[in-house]
């Protein structure tokens, strides 16, 4: 059947009766004819895409759900917020007060010489009020008027004649009774209440007689002026931008911009939450933020925009300071005059822009700090070192391949390791450094694996585990500066690599800290398994999206988190990741090296007092030979001692194969290299392969032995 001409739909009775028999037709069926346009055809049968039904969490789900907002703001529970605060409004009435404390004669002066004026306002002034002076205008208008008006200046002067009437027998009645009061006060009042009384009638004398242009008190304070941040502003801001669907949003008809929260005020600034338009991302507004800064009238430093966690990617916390990030007052980093620390809990690092402490914890983590040079990578390592030297059971090793001395008063005073310097000596004692953590690596997972169960339940090195010096499982804390350096290093570059992977990936639950900071964070000077297995990250300012998501990790930059935002004189400000829930802005603590001296010889008595300097700062040579024999060792491991001799590149194969972590990749010329400081020379090693001798270069096992014999002081080693 079909519909008839004047469009009334006739009723196919097959279909309707499959459609009794099959409820979901019945959907679909009444769908179509109520909400056309919003099915999608498959096929023959229209797909419903909206339920007819709205569907969802329920109240109660919403209810319970529901953020909750906090009970106390967070100035409240920020101890250092709070005293922020009340040292603030000390300091600001202390100030207030000196400053018209020793203005007051000044403005007594003042206020006596106004006296006379302000007498003769006085005067007048009662003379007006009881004639009632303020109504003769009135008076004048309406009597002008003539005729038409003379009831109404009737009313008027009545009014008058009552005013004045009483009025005036209020000032005689003042006059009678404050005359005689004042000749009796004159005549009798002892002198300090005559005088008290003489002040503080020509006080208000002259208070009565100040010009309001030339006010007698001046201000002890000026409030510098910001500019509230309204969303008149934010929208103003935004719609400079040039993003083609804010200013759609802006313009006619359009959506708007949304604020879920009303704008506030949030430590030294403005915090506004924005809904940005569908389709725009904060990490488009970030890349616009100079822009963004100018629509706010705004220095930049002042203007931080942030994509918001657990929410989508249009929520946006604008946060707009008083004062620009670099500007304000450096906070004191709250160790620097007392207090120790335990590397199990968590140290302070620096600040967000509210100025709220931001700590780290370094235990079972690793740090990588990435910046171009001159922002602020030696001063952000210094501040976890510093924390470690005052844990007096953390052993430091402390590489600095720059060479300025950045590191010296923590080197000198608590390092049971220290080098410095751009040159093949340091980068080979950092090696040595890292060969005997990996050595360290593989006696603390013996350890560990031979504890019983109650004493290790999770197979990891715990604060009690750690006490226990017979153990040898105490924090270990291993920091390169500048270390794209060492692994970019032709010689020593791989092994370094190999070795620091290894540790990365399995020292955490033995105690092992590893600390790097470069200015080179690329895949050529920094192995991508030691960048990918890094927990805290600190990432100052670097030129590329590239940088900043080796330093911070993976599409950090697309989410937002874009350190390449910072400016030059943004130092010792970055992005941590890995400290909290999301990446965070935050300024470091500034510790000058006076300060760090200060910090390192507290932390050094400390550690004198416990027994725990050792190595380098206690005035022991250096061993710098200390790791070498994993490597000799490890080539009598894989050339039997039948096989006297073997080539070099076979060696290297079976090496890689007992530890790929370390030898990875080797071949001849880097086992040569390896070989050299040993003073081990290859030889010329002739074979018969396929009936032909072909020579290569190879080791002498003896060679081997004897090294691995007069380094252990034995006779014979093999
Ligand atoms: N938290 C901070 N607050 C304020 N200024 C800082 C902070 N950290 C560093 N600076 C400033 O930045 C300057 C450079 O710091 P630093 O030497 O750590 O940089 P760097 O990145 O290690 O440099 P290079 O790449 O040359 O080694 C310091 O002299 C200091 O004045």
């Amino acid at each position: 059947m079909a519909a008839d001409e004047s469009g009334g739909a006739v009723l196919d009775l097959n279909k309707a009766r499959s459609v009794r028999s099959n409820p979901t037709d019945t959907l679909d069926a009444s769908t179509s004819t109520q909400d056309e346009g919003r099915h999608e055809e498959s096929g023959d049968v229209a797909l419903m895409v909206d339920p007819l039904t709205v569907t969802g969490p329920g109240l109660m789900e919403r209810v319970r759900g529901a953020r909750r907002n906090r009970v106390l703001p967070a100035w409240l529970r920020s101890k250092p917020e709070l005293l922020d605060g009340v040292g603030w409004l000390i300091g600001y009435a202390g100030h207030t007060s000196l400053y018209h404390a020793l203005r007051l004669p000044w403005y007594t002066l003042r206020l006596a010489a106004q006296a006379p004026r302000g007498f003769a306002r006085f005067v007048g002034g009662t003379m007006r009020w009881a004639s009632d002076a303020e109504g003769e205008a009135m008076r004048q208008t309406t009597a002008s008027l003539g005729n038409s008006a003379v009831g109404e200046y009737l009313k008027l002067s009545r009014q008058r004649d009552r005013r004045v009437r009483w009025r005036g027998a209020v000032v005689a009645l003042s006059l009678l009774v404050g005359l005689p009061g004042a000749l009796a006060l004159w005549v009798l009042a002892p002198t300090w209440l005559l005088s008290t009384a003489v002040a503080a009638v020509t006080l208000a004398l002259g208070a009565a007689g100040m010009s309001t242009d030339k006010p007698v008190v001046s201000r002890a304070v000026v409030a510098t002026q910001v500019e509230r941040l309204t969303s008149t502003i934010v929208e103003r801001a935004m719609g400079a931008l040039g993003i083609a669907e804010v200013n759609k949003a802006l313009g006619k008809g359009g959506e708007g911009i949304r604020f879920p929260a009303p704008i506030t005020r949030d430590g030294p600034g403005w915090r506004a939450d924005v809904d940005l338009p569908y389709g725009v991302t904060v990490a488009d507004i970030l890349d616009r933020r100079e822009r963004l800064a100018s629509g706010l009238r705004r220095p930049l430093g002042c203007v931080w925009p942030e994509p918001v966690p657990d929410e989508h990617a249009g929520r946006m916390v604008l946060w707009v300071g008083d004062k620009a990030l670099n500007k304000m007052d450096k906070p004191v980093w709250p160790l620097a005059k007392s207090g120790t620390t335990s590397l199990f809990k968590p140290v302070p690092f620096g600040t967000d822009q509210r100025g709220r402490r931001i700590d780290i914890t370094l235990m079972y983590d690793n740090m990588l700090i990435g910046a171009m040079p001159g922002m602020g990578k030696t001063f952000a390592l210094a501040r976890p070192l510093l924390a470690a030297a005052l844990d007096v059971t953390a052993e430091m090793l402390v590489y600095e391949l720059k060479g300025t001395g950045d590191l010296d008063p923590i080197g000198e005073s608590v390092a049971a390791d220290y080098a410095k310097g751009a040159k093949d000596e340091t980068y080979e004692a950092a090696l040595d450094g890292i060969r005997y953590v990996y050595r360290e690596l593989e006696r603390r997972a013996d350890v560990i694996g031979s504890l019983p169960k109650d004493k290790c339940p999770e197979n990891k090195v715990t604060p009690e585990l750690a006490a226990n010096r017979s153990l040898g499982l105490h924090p270990l804390v291993l920091a390169i500066d500048e270390c794209q350096d060492l692994f970019a290093h032709g010689e020593f570059g791989k092994e370094a690599g190999n070795l620091c992977t290894a540790i990365i990936k399995r020292g955490r639950a033995l105690g092992i800290i590893l600390l790097l900071a470069t200015q080179r964070p690329d895949k050529e000077s920094l192995p991508t398994a030691i960048s990918a297995n890094v927990g805290t990250r600190f990432c100052l300012r670097v030129m590329g999206q590239l940088e900043n998501d080796m330093v911070l990790g993976t599409s950090m930059y697309r989410r937002g988190i874009q350190a390449t935002s910072f400016t030059k004189a943004d130092k010792g400000i970055g992005y941590l990741a890995g400290a909290l829930d999301e990446p965070q802005i935050t300024r470091g603590y500034y510790i000058d090296s006076v300060e760090a001296e200060r910090i390192c010889a507290r932390a050094r008595k400390a550690r004198i007092q416990a027994g725990t300097l050792t190595g380098y700062a206690a005035g022991e040579e250096p061993e710098r030979t200390k790791g070498g024999d994993t490597l000799l060792t490890d080539i009598l491991a894989v050339v039997p001692a039948k096989e006297a001799k073997a080539w070099s590149e076979t060696v290297a194969e079976r090496l890689a194969d007992l530890r790929p972590e370390v030898y990875d990749g080797w071949g001849a010329e880097q086992l040569t290299a390896a070989l050299k400081p040993y003073r081990i020379e290859s030889v010329q090693i002739g074979r018969r392969v396929e009936g032909k001798v072909v020579n290569r270069r190879g080791i002498v096992r003896a060679d081997i032995t004897a090294t691995v014999a007069e380094r252990d002081g034995k006779r014979d080693a093999g």
